[in-house]
């Protein structure tokens, strides 16, 4: 047999996928099968003979194939590859895989963490991948001027078509889209939800209220609940979320977690993720999920709009011009599923971790409880007008989302595939590579929050002029262009002040009538070992006892 025109074949066809990446399906077999296939059966002297058998077949593609894998970890590995320079995990550097692996566990953030911690800021975790914990890149790779969004969300949505925004690579399609977004988010519309944030945090705080005198309440259930009616009543106009008067179906919640964990998964295999969501038997769980979240935007958009919902903006009712057409179905669906993943579960887990550290901190508890009395005293309304002036209250919540980040890895960005990379900060990024600025790890490094940067401190977050401020002192360093945990520039979080808004209006609302305690025994590091990162956060229970505060019903 003639080796080398199978293994000449391999080398060429590396150099074609290096060049070439395609979710195409029929693309992976036509790689892997037909350049054995057509070594057989060309007119030219090929070693095989002339009638080639299975067993010949065989033999090539063998041949064929281990000359692709060696070729391509030969050079995943070699010195030659752009990212040779960066530091990270050997298997990482040889295949997505090794860190879809280690997303399973949940645990990346710490894992990431760990490894800055011990090769420094720029890591290399994919063969195409780094993740970065360097503050002073921020702007110039994510800010106003930033580079577009990276594969990841494909992976994670199991699909290349009818693309949520989160998810969208092209900048100018991605600003487009995001322009009815910032119309249902402006402080305007805002001011449209806010008697609604204030009516299920009533709900809320009443459903928790039932609970005194009893062994314990498990708050993370109650903010899931709260934050899946609220996101129903605020993106669909109502009519799905029922969960707080406990009539509702609460298999988003379970729905969320189990498809949560693949799409971890995938987003650092997008290319397998896309492939595996078109075969139809598989990945039911993930399917069913997003099913269901498709049937909400549905029937919203057959009922037509009641309220000034977000739907009223996605689907450009406010602006009944011919410049705005009404945007294809599948586009809305997509947005509405990526309304209900967003902002639920990243609320919810901001206020499990708020309470997690406020037990683990009775202090804090204590100097919040005093500012919520004084703005919101009983029968004081839960408007929004004091909330700026609440600037513990920012501050816990602030220290919260520092060290609890609802999504540690902030998100993916990619250098254009053409060009000549970028260089910011003696930081090279070669043209192709997918990005993620560590959240997590840059918001716990000692280089930007100090002293203790593992600390809850919220006294960090006051201002110079308030007399608890912790703003002075040898080594005190706070570092707030390394503080993301919405990221930051025109494709962060654009449900950020709607977050805040509900979560003050919670904090308010329960500390005004009620006292939580933590039950017995119950420690914040058993909260934080049951805090993972599945893509949005997986947390652990959080059991309390309620007792009702004096005058307070
Ligand atoms: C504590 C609460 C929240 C946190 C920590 C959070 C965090 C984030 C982060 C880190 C991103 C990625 C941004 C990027 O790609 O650079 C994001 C995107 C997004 N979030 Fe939030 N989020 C929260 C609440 C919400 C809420 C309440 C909504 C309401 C709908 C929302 C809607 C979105 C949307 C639509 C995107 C995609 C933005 C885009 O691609 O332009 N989020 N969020």
């Amino acid at each position: 047999m003639d080796a080398k025109v199978p293994i000449i074949a391999a080398l060429v066809v590396h150099q074609v996928l290096r060049r070439y990446e395609t979710y195409t399906f029929s693309f992976y077999p036509l790689a892997l099968l037909a350049p054995p296939l057509l070594i057989l059966f060309l007119p030219f002297h090929n070693g095989y003979g002339p009638a080639p058998t299975l067993g010949a077949f065989l033999q090539c593609l063998a041949l064929y194939l281990a000359t692709l894998a060696a070729s391509i970890a030969a050079y995943r590995l070699s010195p030659f590859h752009p990212l040779a320079r960066y530091p990270g995990p050997f298997l990482g550097k040889l295949s997505g895989f090794w860190m879809a692996y280690v997303s399973t566990g949940g645990r990346q953030q710490h894992y990431l963490k760990a490894l800055h911690d011990r090769y420094g800021d720029v890591l290399r975790i994919g063969p195409n991948t780094v993740v970065i914990r360097k503050s002073s890149t921020a702007n110039t790779l994510i800010g106003g001027a930033g580079l577009p969004k990276g594969p990841q969300q494909l992976g994670r949505f199991l699909s290349d078509r009818n693309l949520a925004m989160i998810a969208l690579q092209d900048t100018e399609l991605h600003i487009q889209r995001r322009r009815a977004w910032n119309r249902g988010l402006s402080p305007a519309a805002l001011k449209g939800y806010e008697d609604q944030i204030a009516k299920r945090a009533g709900q809320l705080v009443s459903k928790i209220e039932e609970h005194k005198g009893e062994k314990e309440v498990l708050l993370d259930h109650w903010f899931g609940y709260f934050t899946y009616d609220f996101m129903s009543d605020m993106a669909f106009g109502g009519g799905t979320g029922d969960m707080l008067s406990g009539k509702g179906d609460t298999s988003f919640w379970t729905g969320l977690e189990r498809s949560a964990r693949n799409a971890t998964f995938f987003g650092h295999v997008p290319w397998f993720g896309v492939l595996l969501g078109r075969i139809p038997f598989l990945m039911s769980g993930s399917k069913d999920f997003l099913g269901k979240c498709k049937d909400s935007a549905a029937r919203r958009l057959q009922r037509g709009s009641v309220t000034r919902d977000l739907f009223h903006y996605l689907n450009h009712e406010d602006v009944q011009d011919s410049k705005h057409p009404r945007p294809p179905f599948q586009q809305l669906v997509s947005d509405g599923i990526l309304a209900m993943v967003a902002g639920s579960d990243t609320v919810a887990s901001t206020l499990t971790s708020l309470f997690a550290c406020l037990f683990a901190h009775p202090e804090v508890y204590e100097k919040l409880q005093e500012e919520v009395d004084k703005y919101y005293p009983p029968g004081e309304a839960l408007h929004t007008k004091h909330h700026r002036d609440m600037h513990y209250l920012t501050g816990v919540i602030n220290e919260t989302m520092r060290i609890f980040p609802a999504v540690p890895n902030c998100t993916q960005r990619q250098v254009p595939k053409t060009g000549d990379g970028i260089t910011v900060d003696g930081v090279y990024l070669p043209p192709g590579t997918a990005f993620w600025m560590n959240a997590y790890s840059m918001q716990t490094d000692a280089h930007n929050f100090s002293p203790s940067p593992s600390a809850f401190l919220p006294e960090r977050w006051l201002p110079p002029s308030d007399a608890r401020a912790l703003c002075h002192g040898p080594g005190y360093v706070h570092n707030e262009a390394a503080f993301m945990p919405f990221s930051i520039g025109p494709m962060n979080c654009v449900g950020k002040a709607l977050a805040l808004q509900e979560m003050r209006t919670v904090m308010c609302g329960i500390l005004q009538r009620v006292r939580l305690r933590p039950v017995e025994g119950w420690q914040l590091a058993d909260y934080d070992r049951g805090f993972k990162d599945y893509f949005v956060t997986v947390r652990g229970e959080l059991p309390a006892v309620v007792e009702v505060r004096a005058g307070r019903a």
